[in-house]
């Protein structure tokens, strides 16, 4: 098995009556590019918080390089972007990434981190002057700076546009393919699915599933029965109905075992035509089974 780069050992972290972790235990390999998927509120950011050493567990343990994330030699082996980054407007962006690579030992040089991240007509740019998504690329690549073996992105891409995406996902694919370790937050299913080998998928401060994508996509594994159905009632209450959804004449319905919906629908006899089965994407299983998990009210 590859070092053991970064570990939570049952992390419990609470904010008041909050808990925003719950007994949480996660190993990150070296080489690995983990994806934490989750909705708002899971938990990614506190665990993200807790690797970088910005947040303390209220129990449990957390390793960075074997040893307290809150030693300053041993955070200078990572790289963070956090949720939101706020970068002085008035520096040039090539003076903003030497300001940040002067912290480590053997930063990769300015040049090199802006061509790697499609920034380099920007070098003589203020920061203050540029768009949104000039800003949050530059956040993100000044997480790559001190050259760190280990870097943890909190939604990266978030307000970026398609070919801003795009750009980013070659730069951390070129640093994951030169043996970097990469933990990453999206709210964007495509992303986690184009970037990670392994997903963490969590919900309400616990890990539902930690596995490869093949394996998570496997566990989740929903699809959709559509019917066009007379009068939409008729469908209610069949069995391994996980969510219906009715578009006028139309139901979609969520299940599991979508050979046996099928075979229910024509013992029940319900009147239906225009029968269609699809898989769903990873976003609608995914929510399914979250809001399955949910507490009934
Ligand atoms: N500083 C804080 N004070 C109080 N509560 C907090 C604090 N930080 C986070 N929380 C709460 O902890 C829970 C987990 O938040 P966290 O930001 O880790 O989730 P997340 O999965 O990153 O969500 P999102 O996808 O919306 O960014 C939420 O209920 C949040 O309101």
């Amino acid at each position: 098995m590859p070092e053991i780069l970064a570990r939570t050992v049952e992390v419990t972290r609470r904010y008041g009556a909050v808990t925003a972790l719950d007994r949480v235990s996660l190993d990150i390999h070296a080489g690995e590019l983990v994806g934490l998927l989750g909705p708002n509120g899971a938990g990614k950011s506190t665990l993200i918080n807790l690797f970088a050493g910005l947040r303390r567990p209220t129990s449990g343990a957390v390793e960075l390089f074997g040893g307290s994330p809150r030693d300053p030699a041993r955070r200078r082996g990572i790289g963070v972007t956090p949720q939101e980054t706020g970068l002085p407007p008035t520096l040039r962006v090539g003076e903003c990434v030497d300001f940040v690579a002067a912290h480590y030992p053997g930063a990769l040089g300015r040049q090199a981190l802006l061509e790697r991240f499609d920034l380099a007509d920007l070098a003589r740019r203020q920061i203050g002057g540029l768009s949104g998504g000039q800003k949050r690329r530059l956040a993100v690549a000044l997480a790559f700076a001190g050259e760190p073996r280990l870097v943890f992105l909190d939604e990266p891409t978030t307000g970026l546009d398609v070919e801003a995406r795009h750009a980013l996902w070659d730069g951390i694919r070129r640093f994951h393919a030169a043996g970097g370790t990469v933990v990453l937050t999206s709210h964007y299913l495509e992303e986690i699915e184009a970037l990670a080998e392994r997903v963490v998928v969590i919900a309400e401060g616990r890990v539902l599933a930690d596995d490869t994508m093949a394996a998570v996509r496997g566990l989740v594994s929903v699809h959709r029965v559509t019917v066009s159905v007379p009068d939409p009632s008729v469908v209610t209450g069949l069995p391994g109905v996980l969510g219906v959804e009715h578009q006028g004449a139309r139901a979609h319905l969520l299940t599991a075992d979508a050979d046996t919906l099928v075979r229910e629908l024509v013992l029940a006899d319900v009147p239906f035509s225009g029968l269609e089965v699809r898989p769903t994407s990873l976003e609608e299983a995914f929510l399914t089974v979250t809001a399955q998990r949910q507490p009934v009210a």
